[in-house]
């Protein structure tokens, strides 16, 4: 199957600019023939948090309508990164997923909000799981900071995920932590890593370098350190034969996992 990874230059609060790439981008990366095309994070506004309330896109209205046009128009699953809404007054980070059929399969608010740069101040979480099946594909999804929680994603390969998608704004100070943890969860889980960041350099400090991992750690694809559109086929009988070959799943002892430590 083919993936289109669209590892896009976000403009700082740029909402109509970055509707304008992004539908560029969505439009090549079909008539290249990916199937199913994924989005970094925060697309619509970049960390433009202090701008959320002019910026932030209502009930993800505007956000729902463009991916339910494209993935209908062009016949194309889309990952839809995530961008910033707004619902009753408070923002979110919302992931939104559309089938090739046009129908929204899952909304996903990023639970892990990241302090660092300043989230917590100004975003809601999101409390949900982000489980949903694009035609054969069982596939997860979360946001960036997400990945430092291996319980979160290990959960999603528990409830049957075999493709984590990882949408992301991860800077280039910590790319180090980034390849090194995407490459951990896919071995760990033994599931497909879809991982795509983006690029911007002013103000922020992004640069790519998104990555595809299959279910044995392989990396299939690093991204440039520059806007890319990249289209990687991936063969996800994979993961079947990594799962029987060592056994994680049957082996794991949960009931010894639990009580240990008070919350896990
Ligand atoms: N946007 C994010 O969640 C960034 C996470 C990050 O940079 C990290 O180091 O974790």
């Amino acid at each position: 199957m083919k993936i289109g990874c669209i590892q896009m230059n976000v403009g700082f609060g740029k909402v109509e600019e970055n509707f304008e790439r992004a539908e560029n981008l969505i439009r090549e990366a079909a008539s290249k023939g990916s199937e199913i095309v994924v989005l970094p994070e925060m697309w619509n506004t970049g960390y433009a948090l202090e701008k959320l309330s002019e910026l932030a896109d209502r009930h993800g209205e505007r956000t729902k309508a463009f991916l339910q046009k494209l993935s209908s128009e062009l016949n194309i699953h889309i990952v839809g990164g995530s961008v910033a809404t707004e619902r009753d007054g408070k923002f979110y980070n919302t992931m939104y997923v559309y089938n090739r059929e046009g129908e929204l399969v899952s909304e996903y608010s990023k639970v892990h909000l990241f302090r660092l740069m300043d989230e917590e101040k100004y975003l809601e979480a999101g409390d949900s799981m982000n489980r949903f099946a694009l035609g054969e594909i069982e596939a997860g999804g979360v946001i960036c900071y997400d990945i430092r929680f291996p319980e979160w994603l290990r959960a999603h390969a528990l409830a049957g995920a075999n493709v984590l998608f990882v949408s992301a704004q991860w800077p280039t100070p910590r790319i180090d932590h980034w390849k090194t943890l995407l490459q951990a969860r896919a071995i760990e889980n033994q599931c497909f890593v879809i991982a795509v960041n983006r690029i911007s350099r002013n103000p922020d400090n992004f640069n790519g370098q998104s990555m595809v991992i299959e279910p044995w750690g392989e990396v299939l694809w690093v991204g440039a350190e520059d806007e890319e559109l990249a289209i990687i086929d991936v063969d996800f009988s994979k993961v079947e034969e990594v799962r029987s070959r060592i056994p994680v799943y049957d082996d794991r002892r949960p009931s010894l996992y639990t009580g240990v430590v008070e919350d896990v």
